[in-house]
């Protein structure tokens, strides 16, 4: 699915006015069902509602919800705030339409108590936002944030910018937010988590084929494209078949992250499966993973030398490696000796960001998988998520790797400048080994032969998968790392 602009968004709105043909009334009618449709599965009469307008399209997509709740039996108060002059055509259309009265919200009146109702529909401002709320607006918006009753956003959080960062702006704290046919770039980004709330897509039935037809560098990783990527198992195959990794993981103090990379990588449909540890960790790995097999360095605490990578597949460097001098060695010969690209994580990232030289011997389509901390000492400060992912398509482009930057709404961008963003996770997998555990699935989905760019986008999407399974399963706050990988196979089974 992909993620559009306001422009991109208006053209679709256009365009299938002009073909489909369906007025401009019309359409507003249908995005207010859809909305009002969502609600009544989720919402009974007896909820006193509050329906906040600005007089653009986005206050008649409110007008007119209102006046489906009234039909339906909702109570519904109807506040428009500063309707000075005229507004929008479809928001007069709509507000000759409303069965019930409406109250202004004026620069010199009072603002209701927003207390006394159970839910609070935000349809102050939707994609038209030209500039930050002042005044009555954000005198508002303040209000419906600092009561402590539900908000839903029609579109868009009121205040948030569709394309733009809106930090340090005023923007209505949604609970949920229901936007219209296609995601915006602010609702993925981890800034606007607070303002977005929970965020789900409605389709309003824009033109399919005009949607199809624009480019958006941005898409979502959903479960249709994975599938899509994911090739089927055929019962002639034999472990040979599905590649042999190596993974080069551990140090004293963290064995962990090994042990939980390789259960991830077998987990992921991985054929053969060798770990390159510290010495001390060989019995914890082989009696803790039995499946796997072991290779150990000379030193017995950290890493100091190199496997043999020939006739591996695929090899995945970085969980727990720590940043001791002689285990920048391991990783400059694993960059050299790799002719294939690789996947980079943890340490390994560190090393890199701390001998920059080490950059260029990272072969092209590596997938790198930082953390925002990580990702920080690889490219400097960033203002904003805006100008974060500015910086990741650029290290994509510059480098030609895939980075894969770890958070809610994981992004993954590729060195033609695409940017996909995850749809599957969930807060309970911010805790230790997570990260191990996507390397070990990354490793495993790329040593099966899979390219690089289908390994990253399958591998965020069911860790992410997995990891909600688990949550299902127990809560947020008991989410380990291993409950992932446990889950794992029922992520698979998805796409089986
Ligand atoms: N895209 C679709 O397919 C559909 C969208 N719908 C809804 O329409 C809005 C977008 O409507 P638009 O009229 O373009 O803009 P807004 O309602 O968001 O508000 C614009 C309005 O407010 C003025 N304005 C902008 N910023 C400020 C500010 N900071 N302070 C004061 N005033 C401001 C601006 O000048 C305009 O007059 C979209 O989000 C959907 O909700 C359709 O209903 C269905 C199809
Ligand atoms: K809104």
């Amino acid at each position: 699915m992909k993620v559009f602009t306001a422009e991109q968004i208006r053209e679709a709105d256009a365009h299938t006015i002009r073909n489909e043909p369906v007025t401009s009334i019309g359409l507003m009618e249908r995005a207010a069902r859809a909305i009002f449709q969502w609600m009544v599965n989720c919402y009974d009469p007896s909820k006193r509602i509050a329906v906040v307008c600005g007089t653009g399209n986005n206050g008649g997509d409110g007008l007119a919800v209102s006046r489906m709740l009234h039909e339906h039996g909702y109570r519904v108060d109807v506040y428009v705030i500063n309707r000075k002059t005229t507004g929008s055509d479809d928001f007069e259309t709509n507000l000759n339409r409303l069965p019930v009265p409406w109250k202004q919200i004026s620069e010199s009146g009072e603002i209701p108590s927003f207390e006394q109702y159970g839910l609070i529909i935000d349809a102050i401002f939707g994609t038209g936002l030209s500039r930050a709320a002042e005044g009555i607006y954000a005198e508002s918006i303040r209000a419906m944030n600092d009561s402590s009753v539900e908000i839903l956003a029609i579109d868009l959080p009121s205040g948030l910018f569709p394309d733009a960062s809106s930090a340090g702006m005023k923007v209505v704290h949604a609970t949920v937010t229901l936007t219209f046919q296609l995601p915006k770039l602010a609702l993925l980004m981890p800034e606007n988590g607070r303002c977005t709330g929970e965020w789900e897509v409605l389709d309003i039935g824009l033109d399919q084929d005009f949607i199809s037809s624009q480019h958006s560098p941005f898409s979502l990783i959903t479960a249709g494209l994975v599938d899509q990527l994911i090739p089927a198992r055929s019962k002639f195959d034999h472990k040979g078949n599905y590649g042999h990794g190596i993974i080069i993981a551990g140090s004293h103090g963290k064995i962990g992250a090994a042990v939980l990379a390789a259960r991830a990588a077998l987990r992921s449909g991985i054929g053969l499966l060798t770990m390159y540890i510290p010495r001390d960790g060989y019995p914890i790995l082989q009696s803790a993973v039995p499946e796997a097999m072991v290779i150990t360095d000379e030193n017995e605490h950290y890493l100091s030398g190199i496997p043999d990578l020939e006739g591996a597949s695929a090899v995945g460097i970085g969980p727990g490696i720590g940043r001791q001098a002689e285990t920048v060695y391991t990783l400059e010969e694993a960059l050299r000796n790799s002719n294939k690209p690789m996947v980079l994580d943890a340490d390994a990232l560190n090393l890199l960001a701390e001998h920059p030289h080490l950059k260029d011997l990272v072969p092209e389509n590596s997938i790198l998988t930082p953390h925002p901390g990580e990702f920080r000492r690889l490219v400097g400060e960033w203002n904003n998520d805006f100008e974060r992912l500015d910086k990741q398509r650029s290290l994509s482009r510059e480098r030609k790797w895939i980075v894969v930057l770890k958070g809610s709404h994981t992004s993954v961008s590729f060195p033609d400048g695409q940017v996909f963003f995850n749809t599957t996770g969930n807060p309970g997998m911010a805790t230790a080994g997570c990260g191990d555990v996507l390397t070990g699935v990354i490793t495993s989905i790329l040593a099966q032969g899979i390219k690089p760019t289908a390994a990253a986008l399958c591998g965020v999407y069911i860790h992410g998968y997995a990891g909600d399974l688990a949550r299902e399963a127990g809560s947020e706050a008991g989410l380990i790392a291993g409950d992932v990988v446990r889950y794992l196979p029922h992520a698979f089974a998805a796409f089986e």
